[in-house]
């Protein structure tokens, strides 16, 4: 397979286990630039796994991993989020004891541009609940609202690439129909890529452009939101 230039992220052949358990196959993945490519499939199937991978955070993987033109598979994990890579984990993994304002600030760490200031005004236009309790500490939000810190504090790197791993899990509708704007926002507006894994079907097809569906650490059906068969989909997604 050639990368072609429109592919912002390639994965070719990766395999990952942890320890004696292999949990990747052989996973091929494209991410074309602009677009919003979503990973699906029940529970345990790799897809966590494979946004560790992407951002480095379970070491160097077998197979090949090209960001942006260039091989990051040896890469530290620091230098994927220098070079721009944004990573909202699943669990959003907020520190509680610091504020809004601090939380951000661990963010502008990762700044591809090297930014010293963090774009409040740009924040709190997308999250203005964040502009509210900016001196909250962070354990003292609600789910949705760590939810829109831990995606600002992403952002807040500058990244040209935005993974996010299962964003609406345990938040309320309203909460994640304003993250589903938002995601619309970055990729249309600003050229951002995203690649989501996400459970949640209806929420998946408003957004996405492309899908991969995993099984078992591979690839068991891709294809583009307009020709993919949603009925299909949705089957290998019910348990
Ligand atoms: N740190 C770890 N050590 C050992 N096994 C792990 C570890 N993390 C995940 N696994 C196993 O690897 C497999 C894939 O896990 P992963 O979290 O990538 O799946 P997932 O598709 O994201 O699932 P979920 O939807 O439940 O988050 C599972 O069998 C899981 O138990």
């Amino acid at each position: 397979m050639e990368n072609s230039k429109e592919n912002t992220l390639s994965l070719q052949n990766v395999e990952v286990s942890y320890g004696e358990s292999q949990v990747l196959w052989g996973l091929d993945l494209e991410v074309k630039k602009g677009t919003i490519t979503t990973i699906m499939g029940r529970n345990g199937v790799g897809k966590s796994t494979t946004l560790k991978t992407i951002m480095g955070l379970l070491g160097e993987a077998k197979g090949s991993i090209n960001f942006e033109g260039e091989d990051i598979n040896k890469k530290q994990t620091y230098k994927r989020v220098r070079g721009g890579i944004g990573y909202v984990p699943q669990g959003r993994e907020i520190l509680p004891k610091l504020t809004v304002y601090e939380n951000l600030q661990i963010g502008l760490e990762g700044n591809i541009n090297k930014k010293a200031e963090i774009p409040e005004e740009e924040i709190y236009t997308m999250f203005p609940i964040l502009k509210e309790f900016r001196n909250r500490m962070g354990g003292n939000l609600s789910g949705g609202q760590q939810q829109q810190l831990a995606i600002a504090r992403a952002l807040c790197g500058d990244p040209t690439l935005l993974l996010l791993d299962e964003p609406t899990e345990g938040i309320q509708p309203s909460i994640i129909q304003e993250i589903g704007e938002v995601l619309k926002m970055l990729v249309r507006d600003k050229g951002m890529t995203v690649l989501l894994v996400e459970q949640k079907f209806d929420f998946a097809k408003y957004l996405t452009d492309y899908f991969y569906i995993l099984d078992r650490g591979r690839v068991i059906k891709e294809g583009a939101s307009k020709e993919i068969d949603m009925d299909e989909l949705r089957s290998y997604l019910s348990v």
